[in-house]
């Protein structure tokens, strides 16, 4: 379990992360999402005890990350880009983080094996691409088997395909009964990989839920045309729909589905030239949110 209460820091004047409150439950994949800049990366370096907040707590289970009794046996991160000695091969870079961290040696084999990187791993890293590089990465947050998992844009350089592996990978440590949070700045990036959502925008968490609420408090509406514009808006208004005419005829309906529409058009005599539900896109919910639109 992840729990941000109030969390905040400030630097100088202006507070990168503000009063940030939402937790990441076990069994479930939370997204964490916002655009550049928005605080994410301090978010998750509080929560992994890499920067101490100015005021809230950052818990995992219960405690900050340096009180856990084995904190890299809780906790696996994916937090810097790029890899730190790329002359190491991607074997000896697994086996450096095992031997430092005091991770059994023959996980070493497993998790190459897990990300996809068996066959790699006598490359050396500098040659490794982004996506493999990735894979190298969260292939050190599993050394240790941890039941919580933070990571920092881990699908930054992931092609579809890896997209799809990662997808599985996190699918799976959920249904195990583990804790996933994983950020990133695109949304349809995140859609196919979550189950709740944490929003965040300045520093501001401003949402919180499962994706699939996430959608449901945006405003569905429908776009009706009619022979008699005048008349069906009278029929809708008086059943209580909130309006709005783009230009003059079309009509777009909030507050009655398309059905109820059809049929309050049917008992006004109004004959339909169009009548079209809106479903809002997961996207543009999220850009609405963060106030770019
Ligand atoms: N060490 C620091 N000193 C001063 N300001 C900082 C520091 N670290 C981050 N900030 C500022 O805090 C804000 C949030 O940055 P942060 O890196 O957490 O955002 P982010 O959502 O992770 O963005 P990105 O997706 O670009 O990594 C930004 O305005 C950033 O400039």
């Amino acid at each position: 379990m992840i729990e941000a209460v109030e969390l905040t820091k400030w630097y100088g004047r202006s507070a990168a992360v503000d009063g940030a409150t939402f937790t990441a439950t076990p069994g479930r994949v939370t997204g964490f999402l916002g655009l550049n800049g928005s605080g994410k990366t301090t978010t998750l370096r509080m929560l992994l005890g890499l920067i101490r907040p100015s005021r809230g707590q950052a818990l995992i289970d219960g405690v900050p990350y340096r009180k856990l009794p084995h904190p890299a046996r809780t906790v696996g991160a994916v937090v810097e880009q790029g890899i730190a000695n790329p002359g190491q091969t991607g074997r000896a870079h697994l086996r450096t983080h095992a031997i430092l961290s005091g991770a059994p040696t023959r996980r070493i084999d497993e998790v190459l094996e897990t990300v996809g990187l068996a066959d790699a791993a006598t490359q050396h890293t500098a040659g490794y691409s982004l996506g493999m590089r990735q894979r190298l990465s969260i292939a050190t947050a599993l050394l240790h088997e941890p039941p919580v998992l933070i990571l920092d844009e881990p699908a930054n350089g992931l092609d579809p395909e890896g997209i799809a592996w990662m997808r599985g990978l996190l699918r799976k440590h959920a249904d195990n009964g583990g804790t996933v949070l994983i950020s990133s700045h695109l949304l349809a990036e995140l859609a196919q990989l979550v189950d709740d959502v944490v929003v965040i925008a300045q520093g501001r968490v401003v949402s919180t839920g499962p994706l699939a609420e996430f959608t449901a408090g945006a405003a569905a509406r429908v776009r009706v045309r009619g022979r008699d514009p005048q008349r069906l808006w009278e029929a809708l208004e008086a059943a209580g729909a909130a309006l709005e005419s783009p230009d003059g005829e079309a009509i777009d309906v909030y507050g009655l589905d398309a059905e109820r529409i059809g049929d309050l058009a049917f008992e006004a005599q109004v004959p339909l030239r169009e009548l079209t539900p809106h479903v809002p896109d997961l996207e543009q919910v999220f850009l609405e949110m963060v106030g770019t639109k």
